[in-house]
């Protein structure tokens, strides 16, 4: 489904003027994501751990095609990322990938179903269509009760739950999530944790996480130090 081969992210800041600037000798390069190569398919639960800056956001990024390598290739669906325009790897994007954040990223005027159903406006499916498959996913998630609730009037695990359903809205062959059980207590995250586990047997699901309890439920294990994959468990 998606394959990384020798990706590298490197980024320039620093500098006096804070960003970096063209001659600006104090500005350096951060190496956040180093010669990373694996490859994820269906049914897999991959667990993205390590500590504070060691390239998990840097490599789900690069993984979703929110971003591109600065060397090394990345294949999404059978498109390498990089090769292709950036409002191609957005539709790209938009077909093949679910991402679920660590803070929900609701839009709060809308109901549950509103958030669900908004991914599938761009698919060209009736408002009936879309309605009906939002419907669907937030029963499937245990929030059929709840389809017009506003984000506001749920729960972090509800919201997170409503997150997740919205991510399956297009049918993605790939959810990523980073963080998802950051903002949720111990067991509203076991919640969200099922679900994800549950939606991993038939697309791959990535989750990079500090939460040992997240780590715990995945099929294999990735430990990033410095930008570099350290070791592969499972
Ligand atoms: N846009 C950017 N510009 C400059 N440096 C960046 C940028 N994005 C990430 N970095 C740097 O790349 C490194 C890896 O960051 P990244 O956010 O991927 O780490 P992380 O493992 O997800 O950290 P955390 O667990 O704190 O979320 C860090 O040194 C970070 O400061």
């Amino acid at each position: 489904m998606v394959e990384c081969v020798g990706v590298t992210r490197t980024f320039t800041r620093g500098g006096s003027s804070g960003w970096f600037t063209r001659g600006d000798a104090a500005a350096e390069t951060v190496t956040a994501v180093a010669d990373v190569s694996v490859a994820i398919t269906p049914g897999e639960l991959v667990g993205l751990a390590g500590p504070s800056g060691s390239g998990k956001s840097t490599l789900l990024h690069l993984l979703a095609g929110l971003d591109t390598p600065t060397s090394g290739t990345v294949t999404l669906a059978g498109v390498e990322t990089s090769s292709v325009s950036s409002r191609r790897r957005t539709r790209l994007r938009l077909a093949n990938v679910g991402i679920v954040f660590q803070h929900f990223h609701l839009l709060p005027s809308l109901s549950a179903r509103g958030n669900v159903a908004a991914p599938l406006i761009e698919t060209g499916r009736s408002k009936r269509e879309r309605r009906r498959r939002a419907e669907a996913l937030l029963e499937q998630v245990g929030l059929g009760d709840r389809v017009q609730h506003k984000p506001g009037e749920l729960s972090g695990g509800e919201q997170q739950r409503v997150a997740v359903a919205r991510a399956l809205a297009t049918d993605p062959a790939l959810v990523i999530a980073d963080e998802p059980t950051g903002e949720l207590d111990t067991e509203t995250g076991a919640q969200v944790l099922n679900l994800l586990a549950e939606v991993a047997t038939d697309r791959a699901v990535v989750v990079a996480s500090h939460d040992q309890q997240a780590l715990d439920r995945t099929t294999r294990l990735l430990r990033l130090r410095d930008g570099r994959v350290t070791t592969v468990e499972g």
